[in-house]
């Protein structure tokens, strides 16, 4: 056993495009540590998101062995898998999956009733995580009503609501401005950091992945 939340061995995923294999992943081998806020670089095709996926137990058709707070996913049913990712992990895509008919609040509060907190609770943390980010004058706002930058601060507050033990990002801050991009990344990590969670997040901007403890590289299907 490992202390590590997340631990892949041997990882590897190919797709086949028009009869030819193409082999994304190769056997990447990755292991992040309580609170340690990794950045996954590499160019647009990388694989990336095809690692963030798996890690996430979003999809399947992997190979090799991915461990979450000590428990081997490959070897849970679907419903153990979703109980898992539900309790100890958190995303935020690049663009912000927001619920359309739902407040900025209840975005944030949902996935928190969702493992048994009390509405004023979710509520009080949802205005709390929202407020770190200056949104505390948008939280009646539907996503529509906000700008790109603001909907990303509510995704990351979504991601961040339960307090997950590790934060998946893909190209969290990819459709924002540079400017915006780099204040809502600092939030994003004064967060994490501030909570104590683990992070894996996807870039492919060098500037961005420097201000994370640990820079990894995707090359070739591989870890560097
Ligand atoms: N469902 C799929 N079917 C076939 N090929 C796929 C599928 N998903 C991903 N791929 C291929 O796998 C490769 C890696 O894709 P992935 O999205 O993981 O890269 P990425 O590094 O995240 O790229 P980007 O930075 O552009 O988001 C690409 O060549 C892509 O075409």
């Amino acid at each position: 056993m490992s202390d590590a939340v997340v631990k892949l061995t041997g990882l590897a995923r190919s797709f086949e495009q028009g009869g030819v294999k193409i082999d994304v992943l190769n056997g990447v081998d990755l292991s992040i540590a309580p609170g340690e806020i990794v950045a996954l670089l590499g160019p647009s095709g990388s694989g990336k998101s095809t690692l963030l996926q798996a890690v996430g137990l979003l999809e399947g058709g992997f190979s090799g062995k991915i461990e979450i707070a000590g428990q081997d996913a490959s070897a849970l049913d679907s419903a153990d898998r979703t109980t898992l990712r539900r309790d100890h992990l958190g995303f935020v895509y690049q663009f912000h999956h927001l619920l359309p008919d739902f407040t900025a609040r209840e975005n944030v509060v949902l996935p928190q009733l969702l493992v048994g907190a009390s509405r004023g609770d979710a509520e009080a943390r949802a205005d709390s995580l929202l407020g770190a980010l200056g949104l505390e004058h948008r939280l009646g706002h539907r996503p529509s009503k906000l700008s790109g930058g603001e909907q990303q601060r509510v995704a990351v507050a979504r991601a961040l609501a339960n307090k997950p033990q590790l934060v998946l990002a893909d190209e969290p801050t990819g459709n924002l401005d540079e400017k915006t991009s780099e204040r809502v990344l600092a939030e994003f990590l004064q967060l994490v950091r501030g909570q104590g969670s683990a992070a894996l997040v996807a870039t492919h901007n060098e500037r961005l992945a420097a201000k994370m403890d640990r820079v990894v590289r995707l090359h070739e299907g591989r870890i560097e």
